[in-house]
């Protein structure tokens, strides 16, 4: 049942218990119930102080986000947590579990504060397009001082309860009963001044440079929030709240909320938080999370270390799995044994952790890995030689290991083919640095069984991933998806565009790289492999655009047989200052490279308009996302978006290609795709999906209603 329940203890405290599971959220039913309550605790004489507290050592996380979707009804907020700060009894907030949001905004509302030593507390509200607006942006510098509130705010970072004493948020930490503590310690503040507690009424302490701060804080906003509205919304309220008296920052504060709360990026941003959640609970099978079983591992593999090997075996340390880590190069060997030490003791570092909870050995040879639980084979993309490993490992191993490829696109069931047990073997396709960054792709081939895929996501979840599982095509998602966007650019470079246009399109639009640049960080030799692997490449002084009859750019393959493999090489689509170098330079080479090769085929260059380079490269790939729905490579759109934004540097606020698609409006973008389509007639990757056409035919339901959409319409054909 979802309220508050109001209580008293030992005859003068009330007790007023919030109950939402699971985080307790402020629904319209708990803000009911706290108004209720106030109200009971005003009127009854015997009451002398009052405690707030969390169902099931939870405190709060905040207003309940669901219900931002549909018109606002119930009680607000604001007047909600003045009426609890007004109060002439001592109000003490009992935060156990967690304090987020507008959970931490009634706590501040409170007259003091006591927590558990492991709570954690916050205004997480940027993260999800919003700013504190339940007085959080006013109360929390007139407690801490703007610079400190300036950080938490426009950040949204978690603290820790130690953290909170320290900087003044919290007047108690305890490590014993929290609701106790709370109960014992409002008992002992009956009759104190309240006055001096009421956040609202005292002064906002400001540094003497405090226009320079705020303007600071403002360009250091901008740089990071690549266009992000919410941050730059946070400091205009910050700045109201230390210049303004509170009545009129509140007001500031209400404005700012209401433009935000309607802009299409706090809907996109709270859509990439439930589309978080939704991709750790479906499996593209159809196995539910709840249903399959997974494995606990305790012990694993990694084969192959380089550069994501290495990555992949700090992962697994940092979540407290011991690794057999092989090599059968000797030099590559003796680097990751010098190399892994040093990224394990900043990963731990990061964590606050002394030591990795996992142990690592290093060794030269296969047979060492006959104890594992689960072998991540990470060697290079190379099928023949992944195959060889895989059937190795299905004589060494015990029967029953987990054997998984981190691989960015192969085929998954033909290395299951190299095994005795097909149904043990899964994708896990991490992406560079894989100790780093957040994605996991965890690819269910034909046969892998719902247990394999299990294990491979939890083991995912646990070492801090964002575990996608997808199905198994050339590419999977994320790269099946960039195909189409990558080969646009070279087509927009050979009709008259540069790579700094390009890339300024897309970085406008809020990537944080380019396309180009993107190209030149990770390596042009990684796709130039694939390419000759598919049999697409072919050298001669005039080499052809048409290839396997679509439309192809040599350009890319012409940049590799140059040499010019990117940053490593230090030239790639920019110069850098030698190989290894990071800032890039737009090259003149590069120009007259162009200019050379759109004469020799008489390509009569063209102004293209930033809107047509987005269009083309982002349509390209959202169609594509959608042709991926239609053959159920991944379970909804949820998943994709999820994908671009935690492995691709799409903007989290624009939600990702499919939502962003749905923003724009389906026939919009499938009007684009026929345009660009009659233009370009030699690239299938133009023509509009069919699932697109029928979404829009079926009137362009919103993202939330694909999924029944695409099983219904699935239903459908097979009858
Ligand atoms: C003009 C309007 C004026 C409004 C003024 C007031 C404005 C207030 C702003 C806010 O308070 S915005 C909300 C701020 N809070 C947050 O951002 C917290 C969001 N939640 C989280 O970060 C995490 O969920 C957590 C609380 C840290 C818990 O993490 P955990 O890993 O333990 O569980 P999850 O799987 O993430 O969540 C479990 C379950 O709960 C749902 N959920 C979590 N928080 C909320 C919430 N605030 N509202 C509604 N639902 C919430 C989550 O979706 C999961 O649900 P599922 O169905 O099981 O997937």
């Amino acid at each position: 049942m979802k309220m508050a329940t109001y209580s008293v203890l030992s005859g003068s405290v009330a007790l007023i218990t919030l109950q939402n599971p699971p985080v307790n959220a402020l629904s319209e039913a708990v803000r009911t119930g706290i108004t209720d309550a106030v109200q009971r605790t005003l009127k009854d004489p015997q009451v002398t102080s009052v405690v707030i507290c969390g169902q099931n050592g939870r405190f709060c996380g905040g207003a309940d986000i669901r219900e931002f979707a549909g018109p606002m009804s119930g009680p607000p907020l604001v007047p909600m947590i003045h009426a609890l700060e007004a109060m002439e009894k001592p109000v003490v907030a009992a935060i156990e579990g967690l304090a987020l949001g507008g959970g931490l905004e009634l706590a501040l509302g409170c007259h003091y504060r006591i927590a558990h030593s492991q709570a954690l507390l916050g205004l997480p509200e940027v993260t999800l397009g919003l700013l504190p607006a339940a007085g959080g942006s006013q109360r929390l510098p007139r407690l801490i001082g703007l610079p400190a509130a300036l950080d938490l705010i426009t950040t949204g970072r978690h603290i820790s309860a130690s953290e909170a004493l320290k900087l003044g948020i919290v007047d108690q930490v305890t490590d014993d009963n929290a609701l106790k503590m709370a109960v014992e310690f409002a008992r002992s503040v009956v009759g104190q001044p309240l006055g001096p507690r009421r956040l609202s009424t005292r002064p906002c302490h400001s540094p003497p440079d405090v226009d320079s701060v705020l303007d600071q804080a403002l360009a250091q906003v901008w740089q990071r929030g690549r266009g992000a509205l919410a941050p730059v919304a946070c400091v205009g309220a910050l700045r109201a709240a230390a210049t303004l008296p509170y009545a009129q920052g509140m007001e500031k504060e209400r404005e700012l909320m209401a433009t935000l709360f309607n802009s299409g990026q706090a809907r996109a941003l709270q859509y990439a938080f439930f589309s978080q959640r939704v991709v750790g609970k479906w499996q593209p099978s159809g196995a539910r999370w709840d249903n399959s079983t997974t494995r606990t591992i305790r012990k694993a593999a990694v084969i192959g270390l380089g550069t994501m090997g290495r990555g992949i075996v700090v992962a697994l340390a940092l979540a407290g799995v011991s690794v057999v880590a092989v090599e059968s190069q000797e030099k590559q060997l003796a680097a990751a044994r010098q190399m892994v030490p040093e990224m394990l003791q900043r990963g731990a570092g990061r964590r606050g952790l002394d030591t990795p909870p996992g142990v690592i050995s290093f060794s030269s040879g296969l047979e060492d890995v006959s104890e594992v639980e689960l072998v991540i084979e990470a060697v290079f993309e190379d099928m023949a030689l992944k195959r060889r490993i895989f059937s190795r490992l299905a004589t060494v191993c015990r029967p029953g290991t987990v054997l998984c490829s981190n691989t960015s696109g192969l085929d998954i069931d033909q290395l299951a083919e190299a095994t005795q047990n097909p149904a043990l073997v899964v994708g896990m396709h991490f992406f560079a640095p894989a100790h780093v960054m957040k994605l996991l792709e965890v690819v269910c081939g034909p046969r892998s069984s719902p247990e394999a895929v299990a294990t491979a996501m939890v083991l995912g979840k646990r070492m801090g991933k964002v575990s996608v599982a997808v199905g198994n095509c050339p590419g999977f998602v994320g790269n099946r998806m960039l195909k189409p966007y990558m080969e646009q650019a070279n087509f927009l470079l050979e009709e008259g565009a540069t790579p700094q246009q390009v890339d300024e399109a897309l970085e406008g639009f809020g990537f944080p790289m380019g396309v180009f640049r993107m190209s030149d960080l990770s390596g042009l030799d990684v796709g130039w492999r694939v390419r000759k692997e598919a049999g697409l490449t072919e050298q001669g002084v005039e080499p052809t655009r048409m290839r396997q009859g679509q439309r192809y750019s040599p350009l890319p393959d012409q940049m590799c047989e140059g040499g010019r493999l990117g940053q490593k090489t230090g030239r790639g689509w920019y110069r850098y200052d030698g190989p290894g170098g990071r800032v890039a330079r737009s090259d003149p080479w590069v120009q007259n490279f162009l200019e050379t090769y759109r004469a020799r085929h008489g390509l009569v260059p063209r102004r293209i308009a930033t809107e047509e380079i987005l269009e083309r490269c982002l349509y390209a790939l959202t169609n594509e996302g959608f042709n991926i729905l239609q053959d159920g490579v991944a379970a909804g759109p949820e998943d994709i978006d999820v994908i671009y934004v935690f492995g691709y540097g799409w903007p989290r606020h624009r939600g990702g290609p499919m939502f962003h698609a749905g923003q724009v409006g389906l026939a919009r973008v499938l009007e684009k795709l026929e345009h660009y389509q009659h233009s370009h007639p030699d690239v299938p990757h133009l023509k509009p999906s069919s699932l697109l056409r029928r979404l829009v035919a079926a009137g362009s339901p919103p993202v939330q209603k694909w999924r029944e959409f695409i099983s219904k319409d699935r239903v459908h054909s097979q009858l």
